[in-house]
């Protein structure tokens, strides 16, 4: 079915862009000093947990490929590539006690080639890799790591900061707290539901603001760059216009999105967050809320954290409001909390459940981080795409999806007034996708796992956001204003 796309141009200043993140290509996990990470020990350990029993040891093998990938980056005309650094491989043991001169080499080497060839770096310092000795003392569940983070923080604005203008702290809290530490889905795999996930929170917007307050105190005068943390939330749309459904998907926005956005745009946890986990608990029986509580210190200090927003998103769900479980007790745990009866329609395209083609939840999405967080005055999206479950080289469901998306930010941005000024497609390359091993393909550039080489061939939808980079426009004849 043929879909009508906007015919306005791309405005000037707007930047295209494709994402990686380091455990997902790079591979040589243990090569040239790099320490052990969450992921490789959790790989290795449990590899039962991920699809084919497969790991990241060799991935695109981006670690010894990485002229090849830029070279891909380099036709295909993006303005920036967002890609996350290993902490691991820069501090083997996690702290700035040991620094591994050979990933500071590596990094320093990949920044100065995309400067060269006129690609901003956009930087993400964590993208899940956690160095294992962090993951001993408990993780994100452990407040202490937001000091080491803040140290590498540091440590990687001395060492990159005349090539990186763009950092970004965190990638999706959301999916390391809910998935790492609440369903187990993700590493580590902990299934800490009711507590878990707070403390994970807490952990993770206390170091994101360390990181940014350091940037702001030490770097930003000399350095001119910015700082800002990636959330990621599918969009929930109302099941029906009833007054209680409403709430329940504003309530789905505040336990994924707003958890994290609210202290850093707004100022503490949302209003309904505290309200509904503190309730719960004293109806536990808990001493105290499960949710921890920010003293006003911590609330200055996390408020205004952030430069602009990061966004990723894949989809749209509906919520709906579910008679009694609010008043349930016993059962102590984030989805409980939340409330809601959640579905999606059939009818949207997918080929798996969390990435649907749903254009105007993305718009209403883009609309919501608009004007519920405060001072926002520019969105970026640091993340979006398709995802194959087979290998498809002319990957149209690719292009259908990319193309109506970025149509409804255009909408976004011309009819509605969100100024959103940059797209990053998940992803450049066909990557290890996390449980999913390499059964997931969300790539633009599809990399044989099965060849030595790993061959990289581009798509289809390489070719076709090539020519939407060069034209600007997305359909055969564009518009000025
Ligand atoms: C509070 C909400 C209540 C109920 C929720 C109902 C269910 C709706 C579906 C929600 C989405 C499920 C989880 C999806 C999370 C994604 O945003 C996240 N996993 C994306 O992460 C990025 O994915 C890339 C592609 O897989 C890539 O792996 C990248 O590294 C990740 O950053």
């Amino acid at each position: 079915e043929d879909v009508a796309l906007s015919n306005r141009y791309f405005p000037d200043n707007f930047k295209f862009g494709a994402a990686t993140a380091s455990y997902q290509i790079e591979g040589a996990w243990d090569e040239d000093g790099k320490g052990e990470q969450l992921w490789d020990w959790y790989t290795h350990t449990y590899p039962d947990k991920i699809r084919n029993e497969n790991n990241g040891d060799i991935a695109c093998d981006s670690y010894h490929k990485w002229r090849e990938d830029i070279e891909l980056l380099k036709e295909l005309g993006v303005n920036h590539y967002r890609l996350s650094l290993s902490w691991s491989r820069i501090l083997p043991n996690g702290t700035v006690y040991n620094i591994n001169q050979n990933g500071v080499n590596y990094y320093t080497k990949i920044l100065e080639t995309l400067r060269a060839n006129n690609i901003e770096p956009l930087v993400t310092l964590y993208h899940w890799d956690l160095p294992v000795v962090f993951h001993e003392m408990g993780g994100w569940l452990n407040p202490k790591i937001a000091d080491y983070f803040a140290d590498f923080a540091r440590l990687s604005f001395q060492l990159f900061g005349r090539y990186v203008k763009t950092w970004i702290t965190i990638n999706e809290p959301q999916t390391t707290c809910v998935q790492g530490y609440g369903t187990g889905g993700k590493a580590p795999g902990y299934v800490h539901s009711g507590d878990g996930v707070y403390q994970c929170a807490y952990t993770n917007i206390l170091a994101h603001a360390k990181a940014y307050h350091i940037y702001d105190e030490e770097f930003r005068a000399t350095q001119n760059g910015r700082v800002s943390i990636v959330l990621d939330s599918a969009w929930a749309e109302p099941g029906s216009s009833e007054l209680e459904d409403e709430e329940a998907a504003r309530t789905a926005m505040a336990f994924s999105m707003g958890l994290y956005a609210n202290p850093i745009y707004n100022g503490n946890w949302p209003q309904v967050v505290i309200d509904r986990v503190g309730n719960r608990s004293l109806n536990e029986g808990l001493p105290r809320s499960r949710l921890p509580q920010l003293t006003p210190e911590e609330i200055e200090y996390i408020k205004d954290t952030s430069d602009f927003f990061c966004l990723n998103t894949y989809g749209t769900y509906y919520a709906q409001y579910q008679n009694g479980v609010n008043e349930s007790i016993g059962d102590p745990n984030y989805y409980s909390d939340i409330g809601i009866h959640t579905y999606s329609d059939p009818e949207w395209e997918a080929v798996i459940d969390w990435v649907s083609l749903v254009p105007w939840g993305f718009r209403s999405l883009l609309n919501f981080v608009w004007t519920e967080y405060d001072g926002v005055e520019e969105i970026v999206v640091t993340e979006n795409g398709w995802a194959d479950v087979e290998t498809i080289l002319e990957d149209t469901q690719r292009i259908n999806y990319v193309s109506q998306y970025l149509s409804a930010l255009l909408d976004a941005y011309y009819e509605d007034g969100v100024n959103v000024t940059g797209y990053t497609v998940w992803s450049l390359l066909d990557n290890f996708e996390w449980t999913n091993g390499y059964t997931q393909k969300l790539g633009i550039v599809h990399v044989d796992f099965d060849d030595e080489e790993r061959r990289r061939t581009p798509k289809s939808s390489y070719s076709w956001y090539k020519r939407v980079l060069a034209n600007r426009c997305l359909v055969e004849e564009c518009v000025r204003e």
